[in-house]
């Protein structure tokens, strides 16, 4: 069958949360196109990490099986991590069902997901070669699910301060304008990545970034994009700085900010509104605003993250290895 489930923002988009029922327990969780792990807050984890979560208990699920012998440890491109044991439970994505999923129980989490309250864990969608756990490697939710999916897809509709959806095995037609424009992703890495070779800011000129390639990753807060690109859109914006202190680039909140397209699979322009780029107040009075669009390395991978999903719905085809867009309905 299909599966649908809200994907509900934190203060500030910061992350997105959807209900995951893992052995009959419900949890908020935080679905990451950008790995390949499902692990859970857990009553294993000491007490200090427990506390103001939603634990998973193995115990009490008649249906948890530990996987004996098997580990995992995950570290995010942001610094954060976590580690633990492994069992296999039946899991339920909004009505997307597999019944031995690899469910990995954080005996240890970074202080970043133990204060996030809002999130107790993660449920990883990009490709099964990423996944960490050892000494088998084991297969994600949307692996196991794929053959059992009406079609092989799985499709993110993010909203800026609005309650969106992640849905599984349908592509609902109604959440999108126009038709989704279709790009072959190269999975070698694991990623759902593409190439991403040309952008405009605002009603500006197309420039090439020769070479870009870009990942779809939902894990990520806000848009990575190579220094030219960042350098190009902020120099159309009034006062913006790069502020060393802050640790990115932040200009006047009050300021106007274009729209940024990219290309995606040379296929299709993807268009980030402006308004979207302005992420958060750095200030208390809300005067020096941080931007969504920040600076990776120069010729490194670029992540598109929550900043560029808030304007574009997104369609994962794991059957071919492919991404649909189209802007949001
Ligand atoms: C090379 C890329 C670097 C960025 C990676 N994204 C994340 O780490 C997103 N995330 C998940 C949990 N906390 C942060 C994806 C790989």
């Amino acid at each position: 069958g299909t599966g649908v489930v809200t994907a509900t923002p934190e203060q500030g988009d910061v992350e997105y949360l959807s209900p995951v029922t893992i052995g009959g327990q419900t949890i908020n969780m935080d679905f990451d196109s950008g790995s390949s792990d499902l692990w859970v807050f857990n009553t294993e984890l000491a007490a200090g990490s427990q506390a103001g979560h939603s634990n998973f208990n193995p115990e009490t699920s008649t249906t948890f099986q530990l996987l004996q012998g098997a580990s995992f440890e995950i570290s995010y491109g942001d610094g954060s991590g976590a580690a633990g044991n492994v069992g296999t439970d039946t899991v339920n994505i909004g009505g997307a069902t597999v019944t031995n999923q690899a469910v990995e129980l954080a005996t240890a989490v970074s202080s970043s997901f133990v204060q996030d309250t809002q999130s107790n864990g993660l449920v990883g969608l990009a490709f099964s070669k990423l996944n960490t756990i050892k000494p088998v490697q084991q297969k994600t939710f949307f692996d196991n699910a794929i053959a059992t999916l009406p079609i092989p897809v799985f499709t993110a509709d993010l909203r800026h301060a609005a309650v969106g959806a992640y849905e599984f095995g349908n592509i609902d037609s109604t959440k999108f304008n126009g038709s989704l424009s279709w790009t072959d992703v190269n999975a070698t890495s694991g990623f759902w990545q593409f190439s991403s070779q040309q952008f405009a800011v605002g009603t500006g000129p197309t420039m090439n970034l020769a070479g870009g390639q870009a990942i779809a990753d939902t894990g990520t807060t806000l848009m990575i994009a190579d220094p030219s690109i960042v350098n190009a859109y902020y120099s159309q914006v009034q006062g913006a700085v790069n502020n060393e202190t802050v640790g990115g680039v932040t200009f006047p909140c009050a300021a106007q900010l274009p729209d940024l397209a990219v290309d995606i699979g040379g296929n299709y322009m993807a268009t980030v509104r402006g308004d979207d780029i302005n992420f958060s107040p750095v200030d208390a009075a809300g005067t020096t605003c941080f931007g969504g669009l920040q600076a990776g390395t120069a010729g490194g991978l670029q992540i598109y993250g929550d900043i560029m999903f808030k304007s574009q719905f997104v369609a994962f085809n794991g059957g071919n290895n492919s991404i649909g867009m189209a802007p949001h309905q």
